[in-house]
């Protein structure tokens, strides 16, 4: 928790009591069913929630909006994310029922009340969002495919409507065809060696229709 602290001083005590949670609940959780793996348990805060919260450095979510975390697993970036703006909607997507058993257990057990989950493939979602968020879960050309037709068309933010993904290492070949994305590095915002290769990738997408 103290890590959250250091780089997100100014939490409210609702956010630190929710913070603070995680650990017990995917403590809990994990034992019963396997979401998160026995090493990352151990470095929740840095490996999971600070890693998420790389998003909210790069930007800070208007209220009211709208955003989907696609192949969530066991609720990652979109738990961290929902604690951290309170006053957007996340949806919260998994093809696998088990991973999202825990995810709503958690859901439930820190009061979160902005977040929904849907046990679907992302293809099947037909709804729009302000930023779709993942991590670990396909390659920019197969996730760009999975999610067009789902950016919604107005425009609230500085940074434009779009995918804002969690990946790591030499990104060159992977987006080479994608000359509008922006790519910010967490070791930049974090000093933890963990981060040192981490990414956030910005690619704006255009509303489809
Ligand atoms: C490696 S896990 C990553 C989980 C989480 N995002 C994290 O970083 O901890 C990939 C997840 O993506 C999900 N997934 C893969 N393809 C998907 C799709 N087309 N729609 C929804 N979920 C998908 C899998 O079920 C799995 O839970």
């Amino acid at each position: 928790m103290e890590l959250i602290l250091k780089y997100f001083p100014n939490l409210t005590e609702d956010q630190i009591n929710k913070f603070s949670l995680l650990e017990s609940l995917y403590q809990d959780w994990n034992l019963k069913i396997n979401v998160v793996s026995r090493k990352d348990i151990d470095e929740l805060y840095l490996r999971h929630v600070l890693h998420a919260l790389g998003i909210a450095k790069v930007i800070s979510f208007k209220d009211g909006s709208h955003i989907l975390d696609v192949g969530t697993g066991g609720g990652f970036p979109g738990i961290p994310l929902a604690i951290m703006f309170p006053e957007c909607s996340f949806h919260l997507v998994d093809s696998i029922a088990k991973k999202l058993k825990v995810v709503n257990e958690v859901v439930e057990g820190l009061g979160l009340n902005n977040v929904k989950t849907t046990h679907s493939r992302v293809e099947a979602i037909d709804e729009q969002f302000d930023f779709i968020v993942s991590r670990a879960v396909a390659i920019m050309p197969t996730f760009v495919h999975w999610v067009k037709g789902k950016i919604a068309k107005e425009q609230k933010h500085e940074l434009k409507n779009g995918i804002l993904y969690l990946k790591g290492g030499d990104l060159t070949e992977e987006l080479k065809d994608y000359r509008t994305t922006t790519i910010y590095n967490l070791g930049d915002y974090y000093n933890e060696d963990f981060f040192e290769t981490k990414k956030v990738v910005h690619l704006p997408l255009k509303y489809r229709g």
